[in-house]
Formats: C-alpha cells, structure tokens, sequence
C-alpha cells in the first residue's frame, strides 16, 4: 500500500460534528420498534437510500459473500428482502439459511446489525413484490442471467429491450424466478457513534420467544 494511500484514509471523515443518542433506559422492548425510529430518522436526516443494506450469506465450503439489496418490509416474519432465486445469494441460502444484515447511516453515525434464519416466502407474496416494482426493474428481472458473465454490454441491452417490450404488452407478467425472503431476527445490535469516543452498542437477543437487551463494550 503506498503511502499517499494512507495518509488519505487516515485522513478520512466518518462523522459529522453533531450527532444523536441513544438512550439505553427508554429502549424498547423490541428491537423492531428501535429501528423503525432510527430508519425514520435516517429518512429525516436525507440518508440516501436509508433502506440499502448488506446482506452476507455462506457457502456450504465457508465461503462467505456480501452485497447489497433492499428492505421491502418488516412483518411477524422477519425483515424482507427479494431477488432472483437462481443467483448466487439464493443458491447461498439453500445451503445454509442463515444471514446477517447490515445497514450503516453514516450521516447519523449509526448502523445496526441483525442475524438470524432466512426463509423464503409464499409465492403470492413475491408476486406481489414484482407487481409493486417499476416498468424499468420489472424488466431488468425478467432479463435473467444474473452474476452469470456477459460477453458485451450490446449483448444486455438487446435483452433488455425485448424484456421491456414484453412488459409493456403485457403489465401484469411476473418473472418467476423473482422471490421473497424473510430474515426471523434472533439478535440485533444497535452502535451509536458519538464524538468523545463513548460509542454505545446496545444488543438485542431472543430468548424463549422473549427479547433481551444490554450493552456491550464498544
Ligand atoms: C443500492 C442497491 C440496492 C440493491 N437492491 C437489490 C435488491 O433489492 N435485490 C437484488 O436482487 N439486488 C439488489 N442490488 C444488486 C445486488 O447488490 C447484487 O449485485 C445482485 O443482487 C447479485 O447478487 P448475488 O450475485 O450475490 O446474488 C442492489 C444494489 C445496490 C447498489
């Protein structure tokens, strides 16, 4: 690494001047309830794309990878997501339905963590999501192929093209590879930076169906 490399990393900002709390004593009961206020106040702040997150899954070998997507809602289920079933992250979750999701609002200088098991949802669900999406993303879906390698970015837009003239004729058309998922939560971590170095970091465990929550060392 050279040193000029490092010298602009060292000299990075992670933080603005003023940031918020987190109070451990009104913490709520559910993590849930936590995160829907910090998203709302991500949303308030003018986070750009608040609801971006990373999800990291495993390969049956311990190979473990890590992209962003987006949350699509949270319900008695577990937090959700959708993609394609036959890419890499769903092949990921087949193998092992387990994995952990990571949003960061830097803005805020908060980000909060959560792991726990990964189903997939009923395929009325993800039906419904696709519907939900844009023309535009509806098509990109039905385009196929995803992480698979291309041979030229001409090779993609023709297949977009004839995957957006088929949505256009027909605006109720569903990609069936197109999937939801649904991560049941078993901990979540709440980490708060703050100026003097105090960071709080409150985690969230479930035992017995009941949650538990307490500091940890930062
Ligand atoms: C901001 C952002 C949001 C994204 N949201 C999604 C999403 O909700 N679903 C999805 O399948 N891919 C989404 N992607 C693309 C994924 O990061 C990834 O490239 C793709 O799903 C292929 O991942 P895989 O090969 O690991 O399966 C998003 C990318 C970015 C940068």
């Amino acid at each position: 690494m050279s040193q000029n490399l490092r010298d602009l990393l060292r000299s990075l900002p992670s933080f603005p001047d003023e940031l918020p709390t987190l109070s451990v004593e009104s913490a709520p009961e559910d993590p849930t309830d936590l995160f829907i206020d910090w998203l709302a106040a991500a949303v308030d702040a003018a986070v750009l794309a608040p609801h971006a997150m990373t999800l990291s899954t495993s390969e049956p070998n311990g190979k473990v990878t890590a992209r962003t997507l987006v949350l699509k809602d949270i319900d008695e289920h577990g937090w959700v997501f959708a993609s394609r079933d036959d890419g890499a992250k769903a092949r990921d979750l087949g193998a092992n339905p387990f994995a952990a999701l990571t949003f960061f609002w830097p803005q805020l200088g908060r980000q909060v963590r959560v792991t726990g098991a990964v189903r997939k949802r009923s395929r009325a669900d993800s039906e419904a999501d696709f519907l939900g999406r844009p023309a535009a993303s509806r098509a990109s879906a039905l385009v196929g192929h995803q992480s698979e390698p291309l041979e030229s970015l001409d090779a993609y837009r023709d297949a977009y093209a004839d995957a957006a003239a088929r949505v256009s004729e027909n605006p109720s058309l569903v990609a069936r590879t197109w999937s939801t998922w649904s991560i049941a939560p078993d901990e979540v971590e709440f980490w708060q930076a703050s100026r003097d170095r105090g960071h709080v970091r409150l985690r969230y465990r479930q035992h017995a169906r009941k949650w538990e929550h307490g500091l940890l060392w930062p």
